[in-house]
């Protein structure tokens, strides 16, 4: 069976022909490039309108128009008049050939075309582009994201930035060139993770301000900003690994093409001790032969679609295909190992279980990151250490639970603390038992009402042990991310990042969990408004 392909989401012109077989037959790709300012979407769909004709009749030259049984299209997410030409142009060709049609979701295309090409099974997919930036991973038949920005793209931010400072689009190619330019003069630059997902609004402030305002170089601007926005995405992936212990990492998207960020990653991926791939440079941004891939594996698999189902959706999240083309829980049963002298190993930190005098203890030494910088690494993993130890004794005010902290060891940014002997919240869930949701709600309400953020609430940062009278005793740990804010603002996205890695991670169960931590929360009076304003923050990201 043959399939063409027609990718039109933003401002490239993707057309690709893939067999059944997985063979790429033919795949072109053109971009349009706006004169001065952004893209414009009118100008964009005007350019598919001249160049979807052109490339599909040397597409039809390769592959006689006799051959293809099946037509796909970019049905989402993406520019509305992009889309609608392409959807258009998928409707003719389907009526001209005779042949059915099917719309497809452009993000997991990425992901499909990527495990085509470079023979990844199951990976923790690092999806990073003008539109989106996302971790992504396959469970329970869909792609769940696990970490995602709240507010704009990797790929937009470093346009955005070009642009303001005259580089040509698309940005990020140029950034990279300038970098290299640069005489790795590192300039401090807000650094904005929040457990697994990442904002990157502040970063591109601070950035056009170093340049306008401060007047730093551009080439030592360029290198700063790559240096933290991809040290910032190469940590969100890596606390995805840490918490779904999938055994491989695939990057993909139009930013997958910068080799600082691929080096990253490579390195990261070799400290984890887990594969590592990315595919060759015309599937990592738009493509048509992606388009075709996905629409294969999904037609094949029995998906069929009327033209009254090819309406675009512009805002068509990853995680609302229905994947008909894997089998089982897990298509791949590996998983991530923990070297067997760590009781634990999360993104950021080694846990050693000692003894220190009497007690059963662990150590959490933040390990020197290599991906990073030595200068933005040693800075971190201080901060951090410094912040972790402090919230873990303040909160023993509050009568939450947590460990003691028994030692800091500043220079080697270890921390010795009391051992907690039950497990993970995570697992405790996933073995059906719901009980310690409302006690988590409660230890949040608790530390909002002090206005303290956590900044990485998932459930592998709760521990429940069972006491001898049958309760469970709730402990939270990993305060690194945490800092002290009154602002509804902020405890809301707390909120946010928890809500989201339960949907990721316990999905099945998602809505009897939140409701359970939701009761326990209203300990906090001003719980109503926190919710409220949830509402709003997710309005106003793309991610709803
Ligand atoms: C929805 C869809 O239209 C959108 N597509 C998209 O963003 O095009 P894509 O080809 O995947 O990625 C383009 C982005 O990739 C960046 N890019 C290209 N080469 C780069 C490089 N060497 N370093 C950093 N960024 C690079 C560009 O600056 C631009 O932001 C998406 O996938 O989100
Ligand atoms: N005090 C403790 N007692 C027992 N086990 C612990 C303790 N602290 C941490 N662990 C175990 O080690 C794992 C990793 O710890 P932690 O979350 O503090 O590390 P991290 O590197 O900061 O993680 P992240 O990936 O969230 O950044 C925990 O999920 C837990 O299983
Ligand atoms: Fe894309």
């Amino acid at each position: 069976m043959i399939c063409i392909g027609l990718e039109g989401t933003a401002e490239k012109t993707g057309v690709g022909v893939v067999d059944s077989g997985g063979t790429v037959l033919f795949n072109k790709t053109i971009i349009y490039k706006p004169p001065v300012q952004g893209i414009n979407p009118r100008e964009a769909a005007d350019h598919h309108a001249e160049t979807f004709p052109k490339l599909i009749e040397e597409a039809l030259k390769v592959i006689p128009k006799e051959k293809i049984d099946l037509i796909a299209f970019s049905q989402g997410p993406g520019l509305g008049p992009s889309l609608r030409v392409s959807a258009t142009a998928g409707r003719a060709l389907a009526l001209s050939l005779k042949k059915p049609i099917i719309g497809v979701n452009h993000c997991v295309g990425h992901v499909e075309i990527g495990k085509l090409t470079t023979g990844a099974k199951d990976p923790l997919t690092l999806y990073v582009s003008g539109g989106n930036t996302q971790v992504l991973g396959y469970a329970g038949g869909r792609y769940r994201v696990f970490g995602e920005t709240l507010d704009i793209a990797i790929g937009n931010c470093l346009d955005q930035f070009a642009r303001n400072c005259g580089l040509p689009h698309p940005g990020g190619v140029f950034v990279e060139q300038k970098a290299k330019e640069s005489s790795k003069k590192l300039i401090k630059l807000p650094y904005s993770v929040k457990g697994m997902d990442i904002t990157f609004s502040g970063l591109l402030t601070s950035s056009i301000k170093a340049i306008k305002d401060k007047h730093e170089k551009i080439e030592d601007v360029c290198y700063s900003l790559q240096e933290t926005a991809f040290s910032m995405i190469t940590e969100i992936t890596e606390r995805a690994l840490a918490h779904t212990n999938k055994p491989e990492v695939m990057l993909v998207g139009g930013v997958a093409a910068n080799n600082r960020l691929r080096e990253m990653l490579s390195i990261m991926c070799g400290e984890q001790n887990v594969e590592f791939h990315v595919p060759e440079p015309q599937f990592c941004g738009d493509n048509g032969a992606m388009i075709a891939w996905l629409g294969l594996l999904q037609y094949i698999n029995g998906k069929r679609m009327d033209i009254m189902d090819t309406k675009i959706n512009p805002v068509y999240r990853s995680d609302m295909v229905e994947v008909n083309w894997i089998n089982g829980k897990n298509n791949y049963e590996l998983k991530r190992e923990i070297p067997t002298h760590l009781i634990g190993k999360g993104a950021e930190a080694d846990i050693k279980k000692i003894k220190y005098l009497d007690w059963d203890s662990i150590t959490k030494e933040r390990v020197v990151k290599n991906y990073r910088v030595k200068e933005l690494d040693k800075l971190i993993r201080t901060e951090r250490t410094i912040k972790e130890s402090r919230f873990l004794n303040i909160i023993k005010d509050f009568f939450i639970s947590a460990p003691f902290v028994y030692d800091i060891d500043k220079k080697n940014t270890t921390i010795t603390m009391s051992y907690i002997s039950g497990k993970m919240a995570k697992e405790i869930i996933d073995g059906g038992d719901l009980s310690c949701c409302n006690k988590i709600g409660k230890i949040i309400g608790e530390l909002h009402k002090n206005n303290i953020i956590h900044n990485d609430l998932t459930t592998s940062n709760f521990m429940v042990e069972k006491e001898k009278k049958g309760n469970n005793k709730v402990y939270i740990i990993d305060f690194g991310l945490g800092t002290y804010s009154n602002l509804i603002e902020n405890k809301a996205v707390d909120l946010i990042v928890l809500k989201k890695s339960i949907l990721s991670t316990h999905f099945d169960k998602f809505e009897e969990i939140w409701d359970k931590i939701i009761d326990g929360y209203k300990i906090y009076p001003e719980w109503e408004k926190v919710l409220k304003h949830m509402e709003d923050v997710e309005k106003r990201a793309r991610y709803v």
